[in-house]
């Protein structure tokens, strides 16, 4: 996207913003809340119009592309997940084949094969024919997780897909994406731990009052001035021994 900007009822909740999403990239998006991540997010998606700039996906204006043609280019986990009604799991993440074509009982081998990844990768097999009403919030955040893999398109946009997991699955879901991201898909999560983010990801964007006020590796990005002056937090980074970011947040400005 370039030069975009939105408002709602006169606020502006997106400014000048400008992003281009890699192959072969985890990119994550932080900020504090209301920031316009989200708005962000929707506006990339095409599910919102902006008031100015271009949004394109594969180099096609983003607003012209019908339905199934963007669901095959890319897969969206929303921030609120609702399911309309209790289905089994397996028809859940099922639903990420739909723009190849795939209903529930009418699965190709490529669809079936990738409901299998995905439902193995999310670590989901023992929970395939439970109804979704009957799973735990983060049995269900890995649900979502797995239907958007199934859809195994070239860009994943993600917004919160680990709140509800637990440390070990926040760490499984982040190295799924990293993966995908190895394997040339391009991936980017909202995520509000910024010691995940920083663990993850090859690039964190970094977003206050709807403006993208830093754009970079971790390395290059983590530090206690910007976490003060973006999250309005006093906080000590330090390197792990793996090299990556720490960031020890000690509390309010
Ligand atoms: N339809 C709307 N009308 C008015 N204000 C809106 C509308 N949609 C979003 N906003 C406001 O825009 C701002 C950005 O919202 P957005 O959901 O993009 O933030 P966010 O960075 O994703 O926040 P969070 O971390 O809390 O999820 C918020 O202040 C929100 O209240």
């Amino acid at each position: 996207m370039t030069d975009v900007d939105y408002s709602r009822r006169g606020t502006p909740l997106v400014k000048d913003a400008c992003l281009t999403l890699r192959p072969g990239e985890l990119t994550v998006l932080v900020g504090p809340n209301g920031a316009g991540k989200s708005t962000l997010l929707r506006l990339a998606l095409g599910l919102l119009a902006p008031d100015r700039g271009t949004v394109t996906m594969h180099g096609r204006p983003v607003g012209t592309l019908r339905p199934a043609e963007r669901a095959r280019l890319v897969a969206y986990l929303p921030q609120t997940r609702d399911l309309a009604w209790a289905q089994p799991v397996r028809d859940v993440v099922a639903l990420g084949r739909f723009a190849y074509g795939a209903a529930p009982g009418l699965l190709s081998q490529a669809d079936a094969a990738a409901l299998a990844e995905a439902l193995a990768q999310c670590d989901l097999d023992h929970l395939a024919d439970r109804p979704t009403d009957t799973l735990s919030g983060g049995e269900l955040g890995r649900v979502h997780l797995a239907r958007a893999l199934a859809a195994r398109t070239p860009l994943i946009l993600a917004d919160e897909p680990v709140t509800a997991l637990d440390p070990r699955y926040q760490h499984a879901a982040m190295r799924i994406f990293r993966a995908a991201a190895d394997a040339g898909r391009g991936v980017l999560a909202v995520v509000h731990d910024l010691s995940l983010a920083a663990r993850y990801a090859n690039r964190i964007v970094w977003m206050k009052g709807g403006a993208i006020v830093a754009d970079g590796a971790p390395a290059e990005t983590v530090d206690a001035g910007r976490l003060r002056a973006v999250f309005g937090i006093e906080a000590e980074v330090t390197a792990s021994r793996g090299g990556w970011p720490l960031v020890e947040v000690l509390g309010p400005v």
